[in-house]
């Protein structure tokens, strides 16, 4: 026993997909949820049928009840950050003068923050200086954890023992949480692997086909492990559910929006319509991955090349032409994990 929680009540801050998916995933591991949503429209559309907008088909228990009040999550026992990665600041920022101290604030989101080159536990860490900040994250499309479908994420805090009883407390069944210490592997993986899934749908999208697909995916992990090894990230983590595991789901699904995008990029599709309304986190992270990466002196060229293309500052053909110029090197040069 770790001494912490029980964590009874769990607030989850954002009902889009994810924020519904992980209230319906925490209502099944037996805790009371409260769903704070920005949009009235969507907590009357819980209240009255059951299912949140933006997870159409999944019927959602009476365990979680929705709400507008950001003041009724004072009353939680532990946050679900559940916004995309460029508005967790403004959310963290409007809760600090409510929750209490101590409180475990989770963060779902995978990205970094553009300007900063903050992680998602950092921005919880600045702007709520008193709470407990983890990340989870992982494999999982918020509409397989809907249907109840077996789904593992990695849920990690710099305290061992708080990382594992929020696992303890949040699992059930069909989605099981895996603990971790290490939150900065964790969320380097979560916010890499949009990128990698960019560049894996604009290969298939350009028609390269499968072997090409595979190769960037093994080229773009060789990236993404130089990278967390450069912050500080644990190989083992990088190797886990939260890398390699969300690197493979959406690298591979056109089910993930990044891939989505990429591939409509790959098919000829503009930078501003190819995500189609859709949230395409790696959009907003490539930029500055690829600048952190530049300026920790750690090579990142797919990263560097899908950054180039949303920045307009070079085309998808050339993008690749200039990826499959690259000087042929040893496997594994300059990495030691
Ligand atoms: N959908 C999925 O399968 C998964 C999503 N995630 C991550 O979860 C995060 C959210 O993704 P989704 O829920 O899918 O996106 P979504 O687009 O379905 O929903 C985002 C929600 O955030 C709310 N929101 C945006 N800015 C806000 C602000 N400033 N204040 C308050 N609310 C705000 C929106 O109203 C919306 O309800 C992303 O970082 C994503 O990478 C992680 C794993 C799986
Ligand atoms: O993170 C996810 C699966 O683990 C969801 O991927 P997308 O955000 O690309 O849809």
């Amino acid at each position: 026993m770790s001494g912490e929680g029980p964590f009874d009540t769990i607030g989850t801050v954002g009902a889009g997909a994810y924020g519904a998916a992980l209230a319906l995933a925490a209502a099944r591991a037996g805790r009371r949820v409260l769903l704070w949503a920005r949009e009235a429209a969507a907590v009357d559309a819980i209240a009255r049928t059951r299912q949140a907008p933006r997870l159409p088909g999944i019927t959602l228990p009476d365990a979680v009840r929705g709400t507008v009040q950001l003041a009724d999550l004072a009353g939680c026992d532990a946050l679900l950050i559940t916004v995309p990665t460029q508005s967790l600041r403004a959310v963290c920022r409007a809760l600090a003068p409510l929750l209490p101290a101590s409180i475990p604030v989770i963060s779902a989101a995978k990205g970094i923050e553009r300007g900063t080159g903050l992680f998602t536990t950092q921005i919880i860490a600045q702007e709520l200086p008193a709470a407990r900040p983890a990340i989870l994250s992982g494999p999982s499309f918020a509409a397989d954890i809907g249907k109840g479908l077996p789904t593992a994420v990695t849920l990690a805090a710099a305290d061992a023992s708080l990382a594992q009883a929020l696992a303890e407390a949040l699992s059930s069944p069909a989605f099981r949480i895996y603990h971790s210490a290490d939150p900065r592997g964790v969320e380097i993986g979560g916010a890499a692997k949009n990128v990698l899934a960019i560049a894996a749908g604009i290969a298939i999208g350009l028609g390269y086909g499968e072997s090409a697909r595979a190769a960037l995916v093994a080229r773009g992990f060789a990236e993404l492990r130089r990278f967390g090894q450069a912050h500080g990230a644990q190989g083992e983590t990088l190797m886990g559910l939260s890398g390699l595991g969300d690197v493979v789901l959406s690298c591979a699904s056109p089910q993930s929006r990044n891939f989505a995008f990429g591939l409509a990029l790959g098919q000829g599709r503009s930078v501003t319509d190819a995500a189609g309304g859709a949230l395409a986190e790696g959009a907003f992270t490539a930029q500055i991955l690829a600048q952190m990466a530049q300026a920790g002196g750690v090579d990142m060229p797919i990263a560097d090349a899908v950054a180039g293309i949303i920045d307009g500052r070079i085309g998808v053909r050339e993008a690749v032409t200039g990826l499959l110029a690259r000087p042929l090197r040893a496997e594994g040069e300059g990495e030691t994990m």
